[in-house]
C-alpha cells in the first residue's frame, strides 16, 4: 500500500511549513506573545506579518524567505508561547515545530524589559534543541527604562549565543543574521547550561531516557520527553504518534514508567 497519511505524519508537517522546491535552512522564531517575532519576521522577510499590542494574534506560523551571506533561510514565526507545555493551541503549534519541525536553528525572542519571566521559555527550548539564539529585543524600550543587561555574562550564563535588537527600528537585524547562519552553518555551536534537577528527578529520567533512546532514534530530545512523561505531559505520546509514527503507550514504555516512578 506504500506510505499511508498517517505514516507519513513528519513529512506532512514539514510539507506545511516548506513547500517542495524550498531549499536552506530552516530558522524557527519562538517567544513569548509581545516580545516582537512578527516584527523580526517582517524585517528580515520582507513580508507583512500582522503585528499589533494584543497578545497571541499570530496563531499559525507564518513563513517566510530571507538569503545572508549566500545561504538562504526559510523563517517560521511562531505563535506567541509562555511555554513548551502545550496546554492552548499556540503553545502546541509552537511545541510542535519546535519539536518536530526540526528548525535548523531556533530562535527564541526575548522581552529586555521582562527578561526572567521570558527566559523560562528559553531554558524550556534547550532541554529540547541545543541549536538556540537568544534575540534580546526591545532594548529601546529597556534603554528608556533604565534597564541595564550585562549580554556577555547572561549568555555566559546560558551558553548561547544573545544578540540585542530593537526590532522596530531595525536595531542590531544584522548581527542577528549573522549570529543565526553561523549557528545554522555549524560554525558556532552553542553550549547550553543544562537545567539539574534534584537527585531521585534525575535518576528517573536519566533511566527513562535510556529507555527512550532506542525507540526515538536521535529523532527527539530523548531527555525532554523522559520530563515530559515524568511531568504527567501526555499530549507528547500523541504527538511522538503523529509525527513520528511511533507507539509510546507499548506495554515495554508503560512499565519502564511504572518502574521509574515507584
Ligand atoms: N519599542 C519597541 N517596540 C517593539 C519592538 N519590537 C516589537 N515592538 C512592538 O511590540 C508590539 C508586539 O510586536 P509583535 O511583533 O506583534 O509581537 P509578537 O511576538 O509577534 O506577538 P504574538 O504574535 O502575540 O506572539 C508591536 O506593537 C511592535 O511594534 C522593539 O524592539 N521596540
Ligand atoms: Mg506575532
Amino acid at each position: 500500500m506504500g506510505l499511508t497519511r498517517q505514516a507519513t505524519g513528519f513529512f506532512t508537517l514539514q510539507e506545511n511549513f516548506l513547500p517542495a522546491g524550498s531549499n536552506g535552512y530552516v530558522v524557527a522564531l519562538a517567544g513569548n506573545p509581545n516580545a516582537g517575532k512578527s516584527t523580526i519576521f517582517n524585517a528580515l522577510t520582507g513580508l507583512k506579518q500582522h503585528t499589533g499590542n494584543w497578545p497571541g494574534k499570530t496563531v499559525l506560523q507564518a513563513r517566510g524567505k530571507f538569503t545572508h551571506q549566500g545561504h538562504s533561510f526559510t523563517l517560521v514565526d511562531l505563535p506567541g508561547t509562555y511555554s513548551l507545555l502545550a496546554s492552548s493551541v499556540e503553545e502546541q503549534v509552537a511545541r510542535d515545530f519546535i519539536c518536530f519541525g526540526r528548525p535548523d536553528v531556533t530562535v527564541v525572542v526575548v522581552d529586555a524589559t521582562c527578561l526572567e519571566r521570558h527566559l523560562n521559555l528559553v531554558l524550556q527550548v534547550t532541554e529540547v534543541t541545543s541549536k538556540v539564539v537568544v534575540c534580546l529585543n526591545l532594548m529601546d524600550e529597556a534603554r528608556r527604562k533604565k534597564i541595564v543587561i550585562d549580554v556577555s555574562i547572561l549568555a555566559s550564563e546560558l551558553g548561547l549565543p544573545v544578540v540585542p535588537t530593537a526590532a522596530r527600528r531595525g536595531e542590531g537585524l544584522t548581527r542577528l543574521k549573522d549570529v543565526i547562519t553561523a549557528v545554522a552553518t555549524g560554525a558556532l555551536q552553542p553550549t547550553p547550561n543544562p537545567i539539574v534537577y534534584d537527585d531521585d528527578i534525575e535518576a528517573a529520567v536519566g533511566r527513562m531516557a535510556k529507555a527512550l533512546e532506542p525507540i526515538l532514534r536521535g529523532r527527539l530530545n530523548a531527555r525532554w520527553v523522559a520530563l515530559r512523561l515524568l511531568e504527567g505531559d501526555d499530549s507528547i505520546i500523541d504527538a511522538i504518534k503523529n509525527f513520528l509514527d511511533t507507539e509510546l503507550k507499548s506495554p515495554g514504555i508503560k512499565l519502564q514508567l511504572k518502574e521509574v516512578l515507584t
